[in-house]
């Protein structure tokens, strides 16, 4: 169970109006934080409610992972009166958090009517109302030209919805600013927030756009850190090993593990070069590599993983998620969870840590599983009228 000592947001409540990662993601990670979150979904669920990865059972791992700890709510949004529960939800709560296009009577202008210190925050593709996903964006902003083997010719997408995850994080701060804000002046606000915007100011946060209106062009250059020292070598077990160097001492470290110390200072004199030097490391990697290539290559994984433990550089070994998913047990992070429909595994709670402690995976709600508790404790209506708008078909 979430304790007072991690339950921070204790007495938030925040209605969802959402689906797939980011807005998901802002309202999970309120939860995780105490605040009592509800999805409201349409009645047999949102268009992420089967997206991949799958249990055997046919429920959506997706979901079970991105709304843990909340509670579920299903109305039929495509009726007057299911928007109108919705809306009255929303006025109840003070709080809402949507990634879906506005439905009449639950636009900001019209809840604020409400409820006039509502809290709204919304995610949008553009800041123009245009539709987007992290695949778009990114296509749209040249990341996947700069991802990829240095000569292959096409965009390389990412598997990892960064953009996505960074606006669920943008939401649950913009919102929570609000509502400080709130708690101060009575004031309400209207927080809105384009998945683009928050790519293009990564990528301006970055550098990366300065240094194209610059007219510098940012090469493609497979799996080596740019700017510095770093790429994956192979060991003698095939295994790969990614290895970074950010400092003068972890390469002078990675240098003195791997015995090349009078190479290195051959090759700095005879270049010139100084490998103290992030720049010089750079420009000279493919020389490096070269010759720090035959150490791994004469290693298994683990005799180079136990000679670079002990010193300053980083690395790690390439693992799958199957092997990254052998040893969870060990993390603090995981634990335990009895998800309905998908059995007992182990998951991931806040990665926050609250003097000493974090709070533990919840499990995600059975879809429109809250109907009772949410529409006693929020509109006072009794189990009879919780019956009769199912009857109706207003809620599922
Ligand atoms: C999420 C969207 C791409 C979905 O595209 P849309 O064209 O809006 O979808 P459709 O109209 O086809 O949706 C079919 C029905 O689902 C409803 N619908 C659509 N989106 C939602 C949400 N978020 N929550 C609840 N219901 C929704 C929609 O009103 C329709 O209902 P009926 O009218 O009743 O049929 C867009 O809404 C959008 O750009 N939202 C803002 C940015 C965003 O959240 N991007 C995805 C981030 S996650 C991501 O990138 C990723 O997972 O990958």
């Amino acid at each position: 169970m979430i304790d007072d000592r991690t339950a921070p947001l204790a007495g938030l409540r925040v209605v969802e109006l959402s689906s797939f990662v980011a807005a998901p993601l802002g309202g999970m990670t309120l939860a995780q934080l105490g605040a009592d979150v509800v999805r409201v979904d349409p009645i047999g669920g949102g268009p992420d409610i089967g997206r991949w990865p799958l249990a055997p059972s046919g429920r959506s791992l997706y979901w079970a992972g991105l709304n843990k700890g909340k509670r579920s709510l299903t109305v039929d949004l495509r009726s007057a009166r299911g928007r109108e529960l919705v809306a009255g939800l929303a006025a109840a709560a003070g709080t809402l958090v949507t990634n879906a296009p506005p439905r009449p009577g639950l636009t900001y202008e019209e809840l604020r009517e409400r409820r006039p210190d509502l809290v709204y925050a919304r995610l949008l593709g553009h800041r123009d109302g245009r539709s987007a996903v992290d695949y778009t964006v990114n296509a749209e902003l040249g990341f996947p030209y700069a991802t990829g083997p240095e000569r292959h010719d096409g965009p390389v997408n990412h598997v990892l919805p960064a953009w996505d995850v960074a606006c669920g994080l943008y939401l649950a701060i913009g919102l929570l600013a609000a509502d400080r804000r709130r708690a101060a002046t009575g004031e309400g606000r209207h927080v809105e927030l384009a998945l683009h915007d928050v790519a293009l100011a990564t990528a301006g946060n970055l550098g990366y756009l300065a240094q194209a209106q610059l007219g510098e062009a940012r090469p493609r250059i497979g799996n080596d850190l740019y700017g510095d020292f770093g790429r994956d070598f192979g060991t003698a077990d095939g295994r790969r090993v990614m290895v970074v160097t950010l400092t003068a001492r972890h390469w002078r470290d990675l240098v003195a593990v791997t015995g090349l110390g009078r190479v290195m200072a051959a090759l700095e004199e005879a270049l010139p070069a100084d490998f103290g030097r992030d720049r010089d490391r750079y420009t000279h990697r493919e020389a490096l590599a070269g010759l720090l290539a035959p150490w791994f290559a004469a290693r298994t994984a683990a005799e180079a993983g136990k000679a670079l433990a002990g010193t300053s550089v980083l690395w790690s070994h390439y693992r799958t998620f199957a092997e990254a998913a052998t040893d969870l047990a060990g993390q603090p992070l995981m634990a335990e969870l009895a998800q309905p429909g998908v059995g007992p595994h182990l998951a991931p709670g806040s990665p926050l840590v609250l003097d000493g402690r974090q709070a533990p995976p919840e499990p995600a709600p059975e879809l429109g599983g809250d109907a009772e508790t949410v529409l006693g404790e929020l509109l006072d209506l009794p189990p009879s009228e919780v019956a009769a708008l199912r009857a109706d078909g207003v809620i599922g």
